[in-house]
């Protein structure tokens, strides 16, 4: 079948000829690259991806299928799909869709034969880029920010407890309480915390403490999200309230909430980190771990209170930071994704050590 031309149209000018997969659906958003070889079906529900245009660099995407459980949240937020070749009959024993099934289901605006390598130069180039899909040429990318309110459209809008609900593998009852503020928070977080024993519970991004407390929480997760974390910047009083009263794992825009929080800044990194082999460095330990990435802001380390917090974990690329922990209080955050997915599970023991820095029940608790 003859298919529809469609154009990705750049705030730098430059404009790609490509075909619609699936319908024509005219989208803009922040043009990011991811270059992870497999785990297309988890990026493209990743809700840290909403307001963005994620090219793959991986020229083949589509050939394992699309299944039912590697769903990253219930639906997919990204504004659109740039890719090289779709595979339109994939092979795989537990594939039971196709990406142009996915496309059509959940009506993303997709476009591929475009010239992958080229949008990443452009990235790569510029850094912060804008595009819009189109099928009229004489479009342009209206937005030129990622909407500041992303977060709230991705956050869950009442508190929402995972145990009873046919979500947990066991009953957690003697077990730690974990409270997840939804900042879009993939699902295999809460998946691992449930492997680990914990009975959870996903609060919406803008939980007021006091409806914390009253969840009797032992520990809080600050989940990943979309968006430039300034844009939460009226949130740094709930944070820090939670922060010291609970062990905290703030996790990517959970790590630049942190350190907002607290009195640092962010700023862009020159053309993000997304991908499932970045290299990242205990700086303890100097062992060297694969990470899963996904972000394009990052904490500067100029603006941290050197006696309050200690660089964990550094990107052995950049030097980065990827990891911090307070030195009085049980904080710690990562700025890779400790529950994978896509990615390898190198990173698995972040969880746990998570889990330690929470008192075991009866004993003394924190606050
Ligand atoms: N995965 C995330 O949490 C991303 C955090 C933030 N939106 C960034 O791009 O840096």
């Amino acid at each position: 079948m003859e298919q529809k031309i469609g154009y990705l149209v750049l705030s730098t000018g430059d404009v790609l000829e490509g075909k619609w997969l699936g319908e024509e659906r005219a989208s803009e958003g922040e043009l990011v690259f991811n270059t992870a070889m497999t785990g297309y079906q988890e990026v493209m529900t990743d809700p840290s991806y909403a307001g963005q245009v994620v090219t793959m660099t991986y020229p083949l995407i589509g050939n394992y299928g699309f299944n039912d459980m590697d769903y990253e949240s219930i639906k997919p937020s990204l504004s659109g799909l740039i890719m090289s070749h779709p595979c339109r009959t994939p092979e795989h024993y537990e594939s039971s869709f196709t990406l142009e099934d996915m496309i059509n289901k959940h009506e993303i605006p997709a476009l591929y034969d475009i010239d992958t390598r080229e949008v990443t130069r452009i990235v790569r180039e510029h850094g912060e880029v804008y595009g819009k899909v189109t099928s009229d040429l004489g479009d342009i990318p209206n937005q030129l920010h990622v909407d500041p309110e992303i977060v709230k459209k991705v956050s869950v809008k009442k508190v929402t407890s995972l145990c009873g609900q046919g979500n947990c593998e066991r009953t957690h009852i003697s077990n730690q309480h974990v409270v997840v503020f939804d900042f879009g928070y993939k699902h295999s977080i809460t998946q691992t915390l449930d492997h680990l024993g914990c009975h959870v519970t996903v609060v919406p991004f803008d939980t007021n403490p006091e409806v914390v407390k009253a969840l009797q929480p032992d520990g809080i997760i600050l989940s990943n999200g979309p968006g430039d974390p300034k844009d939460l910047g009226y949130l740094v009083e709930n944070i820090k309230e939670v922060t010291q009263s609970y062990p905290t794992l703030g996790i990517c825009l959970g790590q630049q909430l942190v350190a907002i929080a607290y009195g640092g800044t962010t700023k862009r990194l020159p053309y993000g980190h997304r991908g499932s082999n970045h290299p990242v460095k205990n700086v303890a330990t100097g062992k060297v771990m694969i990470t899963s990435q996904n972000h394009g802001y990052v904490v500067d380390g100029d603006s941290l209170n050197k006696e309050e917090w200690t660089v964990s974990h550094v990107n052995v690329n950049d030097h980065s930071i990827e990891g911090l922990v307070h030195r009085y209080m049980p904080i710690m955050s990562v700025q890779f994704h400790p529950e994978a997915h896509p990615g390898p599970m190198d990173t698995y023991t972040i969880f746990q050590d998570f889990i330690s820095m929470i008192p075991a029940k009866g004993e003394k608790q924190y606050a």
